[in-house]
C-alpha cells in the first residue's frame, strides 16, 4: 500500500518489488533484504535475553506477539527455554476504571520498587488496544520516569482480535521477563470488561485502584471484580478528596468482610494512596510483602501457580480449537450455509451445529 502521508516514500513491499524506482539507494534496499531474511539466531537471543539483555527481552515478545508460523515456532523454542529459568518473581495484576490513575500508580510503584532493588516488568492486558490504539500502555510517555529507569521494563499492550489470544501473549510475556531477571512483574488492566479475570488467572495479588466519591456503579466496578481484590487501593486521597477517601475506606473495607475468606486465608485490605504525591506507595508494598509470607508459608502461593498453568492448559486448548474451527476454509463455507438455513428457520441451530462439528470431526481425523 502506497504511504499516504509520504508519498515519496515507499514500503518496504513496494522496496522489494520487482519494479524499484531509481531513487532508492540500492544499498538501503541490499540491508532491508538482508535483515529480513537473516535468519534469527534463536540460540544467541536466548542466551543474550537470560544475561538480562532487554532489546532481546523485547525482540523474544515481538515473536511471541508475531502470527507468522515461522516466528511462533521460533517463540515456542525460546520460551521452552526460558520456564526452567521463570517463576522466581512475584505477579502483580493492577486494575481499575479509565482515570483512576493507574499509569500514575504504577510509575510511582514502579519507582518505588526499583529504588528498593527489585526489577520491575510493566506489562499490560488490553484487548481494546488495536481499535483504541494502546488505551492504557500505548502512551508510554505517561510513565516518563520509569521508562527511562535502567531497572524497569515496560511492554505496552499486546493487541489482538481475542481477549484469549491477548492474554495468552502476555503470560507468555512473563515467562520471558522473569527468565530476563525481572523479579516484580506488573499486569495492568482496565477494570471494566472480562480482562480482570485473565489478569487475576495469571498473577499472584489482586489489586484494584478505586476512587472515593464515585459510587461503584458509577466506576463500573463489578462485584466479581470486588471479590477478586487482595487490596482496594483508594487512589487520590489527597487535598480535598482525603476526608471522603477516608469514609470510603470504612465503606469499603466493611463490604469487602461480607465475602467469604479466601482460599489463601488473607483478609483483603484496603488502604489510602495518592500516586500523584507518592503517597502511600511503601505501604501498598509492605501489604503486599505481608501478603506474599502468608502465602508462601500456608501453601497457597504455590498451588494457585499450579492451578494456573492448569488452567492456562485448557485456555490455550480451548483457544487453539476455537480458531482451528473458525480457520478452516471447508466449515468457513458449510458455516455461512448452516447460517442461511438457520436464519431461513429452515433448520435448528443445534442440529446445524452438531451437522458442522461433525464436519469438523470429519476433517481433521480424516474419517
Ligand atoms: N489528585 C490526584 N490526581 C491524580 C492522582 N493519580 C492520578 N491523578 C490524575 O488523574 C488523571 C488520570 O491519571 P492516569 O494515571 O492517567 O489514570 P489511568 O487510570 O491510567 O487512566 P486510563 O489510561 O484512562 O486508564 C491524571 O490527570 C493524573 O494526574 C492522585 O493520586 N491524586
Amino acid at each position: 500500500m502506497p504511504n499516504q502521508k509520504h508519498p515519496h516514500k515507499k514500503s518496504l513491499n513496494e522496496v522489494e518489488g520487482i519494479s524499484q524506482p531509481d531513487f532508492i539507494n540500492q544499498d538501503s534496499i541490499r540491508n532491508i533484504q538482508k535483515f529480513r531474511r537473516a535468519p534469527l539466531d534463536t540460540d544467541a537471543l536466548i542466551q543474550k535475553l537470560l544475561q538480562g539483555d532487554i532489546p532481546s527481552l523485547s525482540k523474544a515478545i515481538t515473536l511471541i506477539e508475531s502470527t507468522n508460523t515461522m516466528h511462533q515456532q521460533q517463540a515456542h523454542q525460546i520460551i521452552q527455554s526460558c520456564l526452567p529459568y521463570a517463576n522466581k518473581s512475584v505477579r502483580i495484576g493492577i486494575t481499575g476504571v479509565p482515570g483512576v490513575g493507574k499509569s500514575t500508580f504504577i510509575e510511582a510503584f514502579g519507582t518505588y520498587l526499583t529504588a528498593i532493588g527489585k526489577k520491575v516488568a510493566v506489562l499490560a492486558i488490553d484487548p481494546s488496544s488495536s481499535i483504541s490504539r494502546g488505551s492504557i500502555l500505548g502512551d508510554k510517555t505517561r510513565m516518563e520516569d520509569l521508562v527511562k529507569n535502567k531497572n524497569a521494563f515496560i511492554r505496552p499492550s499486546a493487541s489482538g482480535k481475542s481477549l484469549g489470544g491477548v492474554s495468552r501473549k502476555t503470560r507468555e510475556s512473563i515467562i520471558l521477563c522473569e527468565a530476563c531477571g525481572f523479579d516484580t512483574v506488573l499486569i495492568e488492566t482496565v477494570g471494566v470488561g472480562q480482562s480482570e479475570t485473565a489478569v487475576h488467572s495469571m498473577t499472584d495479588f489482586f489489586l484494584l485502584l478505586n476512587l472515593a466519591g464515585a459510587g461503584d456503579e458509577l466506576q463500573g466496578i463489578k462485584r466479581g471484580i470486588m471479590e477478586m481484590a487482595d487490596a482496594v487501593i483508594i487512589n487520590k486521597a489527597d487535598g480535598d478528596n482525603l476526608e471522603r477517601a477516608r469514609n470510603a475506606k470504612l465503606d469499603i473495607n466493611r463490604a469487602l468482610h461480607l465475602f467469604p475468606l479466601k482460599d489463601s486465608k488473607w483478609q483483603p485490605k484496603v488502604l489510602l494512596a495518592s500516586a500523584f504525591y507518592n503517597q502511600g506507595i511503601e505501604e501498598v508494598w509492605q501489604l503486599l510483602e505481608n501478603y506474599f509470607s502468608l502465602t508462601k508459608e500456608n501453601g497457597y502461593f504455590e498451588n494457585n501457580r499450579n492451578n494456573q498453568n492448569a488452567y492456562w492448559l485448557k485456555e490455550t486448548i480451548n483457544e487453539q480449537l476455537l480458531l482451528n474451527f473458525y480457520q478452516n476454509n471447508v466449515i468457513a463455507d458449510a458455516l455461512s450455509q448452516e447460517e442461511k438455513a438457520v436464519q431461513n428457520n429452515e433448520k435448528s441451530p443445534f442440529v446445524a451445529a452438531s451437522e458442522l462439528l461433525a464436519l469438523y470431526a470429519k476433517i481433521t481425523t480424516g474419517i
